[in-house]
């Protein structure tokens, strides 16, 4: 069957099968969302639209994303039918994905608030993907300023974050330690590999270089945060 064998060759391969996990996948825009969404939901790559509507350039997002949860953010643009540098995608991974997948709030009708599953509310997001062009260097600076608002987030508190830095088959993407650099991570992430925090009250969060058109780097991530899902 279609869905126990995806189910399995990808959540399985992530280290996410069996895993009940509300996974928010957050960046700015052209960092790559859509296109892992793809990856994770068929495998496929697909070449695609920005998630935007034609309004976009009107919203100023800064302003409210500072001063609002990033909940009320995603019920607000849902609602007027805008989505910005932040498109933000809340994505069930291991409940009827496909069912559920939206992954372009702009396609929703604009008149109506589209309904987030109630389950998908505050303090019940269990990690945040948080993706980095990582050849876009001149936007390192907005995306660590959106990052930090995601960061100290109260709706976010303790909640696990992966950082994928992304598109590093192109040459002359940052490396790792650059990207660490420029989103003020150097001393903050907290570790590859097996890492007990589970007592620390410590966020756990790191860093993975990936080219997810290249299928690379990404499982990584996903493995490491898939410790820290329950
Ligand atoms: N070279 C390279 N390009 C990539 C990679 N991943 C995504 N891209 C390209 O980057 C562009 C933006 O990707 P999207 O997935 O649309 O980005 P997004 O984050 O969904 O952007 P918005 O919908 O505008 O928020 C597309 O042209 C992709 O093909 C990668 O690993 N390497
Ligand atoms: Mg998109």
């Amino acid at each position: 069957m279609f869905l126990v064998d995806w189910f399995y060759g990808i959540l399985a391969s992530l280290g996410l099968w069996q895993k009940e996990a509300k996974i928010l996948f957050l960046g700015l825009d052209n960092a790559g969302k859509t296109t892992l969404l793809h990856m994770l939901k068929d495998e496929r790559l697909v070449q695609h639209q920005p998630t935007q509507s034609p309004h976009r350039k009107n919203l100023v997002l800064g302003k409210l994303s500072s001063k609002l949860s990033t909940w009320e953010v995603i019920r607000l643009l849902a609602g007027s039918g805008k989505i910005t540098m932040l498109s933000c995608i809340a994505l069930q991974l291991c409940s009827l994905l496909l069912v559920n997948f939206h992954e372009d709030f702009s396609k929703v009708d604009n008149t109506k608030s589209i309904e987030i599953d109630p389950s998908v509310r505050h303090g019940m997001v269990d990690a945040v993907v948080y993706l980095v062009d990582a050849y876009d260097k001149e936007r390192f600076a907005e995306s660590k300023k959106e990052l930090d608002a995601l960061l100290s987030d109260e709706s976010l508190a303790n909640v696990p974050f992966l950082i994928l830095g992304n598109k590093i088959d192109i040459p002359y993407a940052a490396s790792e330690d650059e990207l660490r650099y420029h989103l003020g991570l150097t001393n903050f992430t907290t570790g590859k590999g097996k890492v007990n925090l589970a007592d620390s009250n410590v966020r756990p969060l790191e860093v993975f270089m990936c080219s997810i058109v290249r299928k690379m780097g990404y499982g990584d991530g996903f493995k490491w945060m898939s410790q820290y899902i329950n």
